[in-house]
């Protein structure tokens, strides 16, 4: 499946791996009146931004992944309430060397962005505020969504990033919170409704009702918030 070259999306400029657009097309209902969306996922290196991308466009984890260079495009869409909505996701690279000259690309004309960290990496949770800044910098409009994403939730024994601090640092910046795992297939649908809820918030500029995601079925953190206030210690 070829992507199609949109206004405000410069793929003749970038130059990371576009071959995992293939993976879309199982997932491809997409007709002439698609709206797109771009959306930008970011973090520290090793964190899980590939393998959770292609946990949703591909439907399986990923293998061995390289670290990205540039940035890899997926894309997938979604029909939601009769309307194709497409997303057309920039994963991109969290080492320095492999993304410094492609910064202005990822955050122009970009509709929402994903904060991800590892549960496992302390410095990866405290790296999340420096990505909030430079997401500012590149005058990101409050008016695009945002999601704080834990990642690699299936090592438990090795967690070093409890859900409270993470809920309290969303809390602060009022970003809805999911943890998940992208190598844990039972957390699939989970991985589906980080997207889902960003694709509502797309669709209607409206957050997605707590309604709406037990639908999906699947388990999120939002409806935690008031428990873990009580025990918030920032
Ligand atoms: N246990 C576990 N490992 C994961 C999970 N997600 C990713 N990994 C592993 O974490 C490592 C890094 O994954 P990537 O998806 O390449 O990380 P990235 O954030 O894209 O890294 P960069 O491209 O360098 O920015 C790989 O060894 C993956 O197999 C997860 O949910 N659970
Ligand atoms: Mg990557």
């Amino acid at each position: 499946m070829a992507i199609e070259n949109k206004p405000g999306v410069e793929f003749d400029t970038v130059f990371g791996r576009n071959d995992s657009l293939e993976l879309s097309s199982h997932h491809d209902y997409e007709t002439a009146q698609a709206r797109i969306f771009k959306i930008i996922v970011i973090g520290d290196s090793n964190v899980g931004k590939t393998c959770l991308t292609y946990r949703f466009c591909g439907g399986t984890f990923l293998k061995n992944p390289e670290a990205t260079i540039g940035v890899d495009f997926r894309e997938r869409t979604l029909e939601l309430d009769g309307e194709s909505i497409k997303l057309q996701i920039w994963d991109t690279a969290g080492q320095e060397r492999f993304r410094k000259s492609m910064v202005e690309h990822y955050y122009r004309s970009v509709h929402a962005v994903i904060f991800v960290y590892d549960v496992t990496s302390l410095s990866s949770f405290e790296s999340i505020p420096e990505w909030i800044e430079e997401c500012s910098r590149h005058s990101v409009g409050p008016q695009v969504p945002r999601i704080m994403v834990g990642n690699k939730c299936d090592l438990r024994d090795r967690r070093e990033v409890p859900t409270s601090a993470a809920q309290c640092l969303a809390d602060r910046y009022n970003f809805p919170l999911f943890e998940t795992s992208a190598k844990d297939p039972t957390e699939k649908e989970h991985v589906d409704a980080i997207f889902l809820t960003i694709a509502y918030r797309l669709k209607s500029h409206k957050p997605l009702r707590l309604k709406q995601l037990s639908e999906c079925n699947v388990r999120h953190l939002w409806n935690q918030r008031e428990q873990e206030a009580a025990t918030c210690q920032c």
